[in-house]
């Protein structure tokens, strides 16, 4: 059974957003709902980490982190990793349209599209100021994760944090840009490719309203060049945790979080273990 918990069957009569119950009056209808989810299913709030920013790892503590195994830190990674993914989840569920879709296109879409929310998401906490992350409830920089032994793969996650923050979105900015990387009719193994874009189409007319409305129109291709650098950095992502899975067997095999196998493992290649 799939991980992706709470994904129910597609069932016309309990779904509240399909056409025939609620059809969405408008644009400012859907934005507002796609907002409203993104707050809710946030793990923090971007104001109440401000007043955290200048909470750093003492050497102590960065020590700590560097003296832990690969293996360890890895393991410790896809943990919160795993956490930020389940209300990644939750989010896409409540995308007016997700649920209306198989949920196999539910599973796909999120396959592929949860990490790159998740990265979008952590941008908003990222201190350009000192190169920091929001991890583990203090900011840290990226000697912090030198025990993944991942250095290029950490750099570009910094550097694409930084790239974010440049552009200043606001929450709601954010709010439909992840939607729109969550709905992709591009994806893979679609089933339903033309049901996706019809919802796509919807979220793409909800944020393009939000940016004409914020006088940003010239936002919109800078997004879509930040979706490229996402699928490669996701890409990046798969490939390490390949390396990862071969040299950890064991760790990737019974240590990582079923749904964290369920989504960034390709079947079969790490571990039979997910039953479908
Ligand atoms: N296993 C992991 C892994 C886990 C994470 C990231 C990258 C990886 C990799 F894989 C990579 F890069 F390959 F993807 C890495 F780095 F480990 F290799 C980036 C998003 C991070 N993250 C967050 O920032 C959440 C986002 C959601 C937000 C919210 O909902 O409000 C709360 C904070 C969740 C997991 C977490 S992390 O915190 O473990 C972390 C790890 C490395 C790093 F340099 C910075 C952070």
């Amino acid at each position: 059974s799939h991980e992706l918990m709470g994904i129910h069957p597609y069932n016309p009569l309990e779904d509240t957003y399909s056409i025939y119950a609620h059809p969405l009056r408008n644009i400012d209808e859907l934005c507002a709902s796609i907002v409203r989810s993104h707050r809710e299913t946030s793990q923090c709030r971007v104001e109440e980490l401000q007043a955290l920013r200048w909470k750093l790892f003492s050497r102590e503590e960065i020590q700590a982190y560097q003296s832990k195994t690969v293996d360890e830190m890895w393991q410790h990674c896809a943990i919160q990793l795993t956490d930020a993914v389940q209300y990644v989840v939750e989010f896409a569920k409540r995308i007016p349209g997700f649920r209306m879709l198989s949920q196999n296109d539910q599973i796909a879409l999120l396959k592929t599209g949860s990490m790159e929310v998740v990265l979008v998401r952590m941008s908003r906490y990222f201190n350009t100021e000192n190169n920091t992350v929001f991890f583990d409830g203090k900011f840290a920089g990226a000697e912090v994760f030198k025990s993944l032994a991942c250095g290029d793969l950490i750099a570009a996650v910094f550097d694409f944090a930084h790239d974010m923050c440049a552009l200043k979105l606001t929450e709601q900015q954010i709010a439909l840009f992840t939607a729109l990387v969550l709905i992709n009719a591009d994806r893979p193994c679609l089933e339903d490719r033309g049901r996706v874009q019809r919802v796509q189409r919807n979220v793409e007319l909800g944020l393009t309203h939000i940016l004409h409305r914020d006088n940003q129109d010239n936002l919109l291709h800078k997004l879509y060049q930040r979706m490229a650098v996402l699928r490669s950095l996701c890409r990046l992502h798969i490939e390490k945790l390949h390396w990862f899975s071969q040299r950890y067997p064991l760790t990737a095999h019974s240590l990582f979080p079923p749904l964290y196998k369920e989504l960034f493992a390709s079947e079969g290649e790490l571990l039979p273990g997910t039953t479908h």
